[in-house]
C-alpha cells in the first residue's frame, strides 16, 4: 500500500496551529505582520503573492504587499527593505524571486535584516542552517515544510539514506542540510551527476527539484522508497506536473507527494509558520 503524501491536508493541520497561535498573540495584543515585496509584473509571481496574501489575511496575519515599477533602481529597493527592517509591525519581509534583470537578488536579500528573513535565504541564516547551530533562526520554507512532511510519516529517519536530486539555494542544497541534520547520510546529485540513478535508486528518502517533467521513472526508485516532488512543471497539455512519473513510480514506493497538492501548499503553510515565529522570536 502506498501512502499518499496529502500535503493540502497536511498544510491544512499547520494553518490551523498557526492560526491558534495568532489568537494567542493576539490576547497579548501582538499581531505577526508579514511584508511580501514584488517587483515588476511577472504574471506567476503575481499569482504567488496573491495566494500568500490570501492565506495570511486568513490565519489573522497583517499582511502587507508592496508592488514596485520594474524600473526600480537598486538603491531604491533597498531603501524599501531598510524601511521594513525598521518597521517593528513587520516580522517578517520576503522579495519575491525573481527580480528583473539588472537588479542584483542576492544584495537584496543580504539586506534583509536576518532576524525577519521569512524565506531563510539571508547568508547568516543559511550558514547556521549548514553548520546545524542551535538557538531560532529561519529555514527555506520549501525545504522545511517538506521536513514537516517527512515527520507526518512517523518513520524514522537516522541512519537511512536521503538523496536530493537539484542544487539550487532556495531548495536542494538547504534540504540537503536539513536532512544531515536529522542524523540521515545525505547525497546532493544534480544536472552533472553520472550514473544518476545507480544513486537514486539507493534512496530511502528521495527529494527532486529539478525542474525536469517526469525525470525520474519506476527503475529510477528503490522499492518502499519515500518520494517528495518539489517540482513545478507543465506536461504536453500545459497541466502543473511534477519532476517524478506519479503513475508509473507508485505501485514501487512506500510514500509519494503529488503535485499538485503536495509540496506546493505546504511551501505557503510553513512561510505562515515562520512568520509567526519571526513574530514570536522578536518579543
Ligand atoms: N522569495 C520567494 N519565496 C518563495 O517562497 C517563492 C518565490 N520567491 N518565488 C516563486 C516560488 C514558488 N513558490 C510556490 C509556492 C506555492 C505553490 C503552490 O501552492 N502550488 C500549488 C499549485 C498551484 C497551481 O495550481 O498553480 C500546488 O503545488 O498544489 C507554488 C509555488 C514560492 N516561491
Amino acid at each position: 500500500m502506498t501512502t499518499i503524501i496529502d500535503g493540502k491536508q497536511l498544510a491544512k493541520q499547520v494553518n490551523a496551529a498557526t492560526k491558534e497561535r495568532v489568537t494567542q498573540l493576539g490576547q497579548r495584543g501582538i499581531v505577526p505582520g508579514l511584508a511580501v515585496i514584488m517587483v515588476g509584473e511577472d504574471p506567476a509571481s503575481a499569482i504567488y503573492v496573491r495566494n500568500k496574501h490570501r492565506k495570511a489575511t486568513q490565519l489573522g496575519i497583517k499582511s502587507i504587499v508592496r508592488e514596485l515599477p520594474a524600473t526600480i533602481t537598486q538603491a531604491e529597493l533597498l531603501a524599501v527593505v531598510q524601511d521594513y527592517n525598521q518597521d517593528p509591525s513587520i516580522h517578517g519581509i520576503l522579495v519575491q524571486s525573481p527580480l528583473p534583470t539588472g537588479l542584483d537578488e542576492r544584495g537584496i536579500v543580504a539586506a534583509i535584516d536576518p532576524a525577519k528573513d521569512v524565506d531563510g535565504f539571508h547568508p547568516l541564516n543559511v550558514g547556521k542552517t549548514f553548520a546545524n547551530l542551535p538557538g531560532n533562526y529561519p529555514v527555506s520554507c520549501t525545504p522545511r515544510g517538506i521536513m514537516t512532511m517527512l515527520r507526518s510519516l512517523n518513520v524514522p529517519l537516522k541512519g537511512k539514506h536521503a538523496v536530493v536530486v537539484g542544487r539550487s539555494m532556495i531548495v536542494g542544497r538547504p534540504m540537503g542540510a536539513l536532512l544531515l541534520n536529522a542524523d540521515m547520510s545525505m547525497t546532493i546529485t544534480h544536472q552533472y551527476s553520472e550514473r544518476l540513478s545507480d544513486i537514486t535508486k539507493t534512496a530511502d528518502v528521495l527529494v527532486v527539484a529539478t525542474g525536469v517533467a517526469h525525470l525520474i521513472k519506476a527503475a529510477d526508485v528503490k522499492p518502499g522508497a519515500i518520494v517528495i516532488d518539489v517540482g513545478m512543471d507543465r506536461d504536453e497539455d500545459g497541466k502543473l506536473t511534477g519532476d517524478v512519473d506519479f503513475d508509473g513510480v507508485f505501485a514501487k514506493v512506500g510514500a509519494i507527494s503529488p503535485v499538485p497538492g503536495g509540496v506546493g501548499p505546504m511551501t505557503i503553510a510553513t512561510l505562515m509558520q515562520q512568520t509567526v515565529d519571526l513574530c514570536e522570536w522578536s518579543e
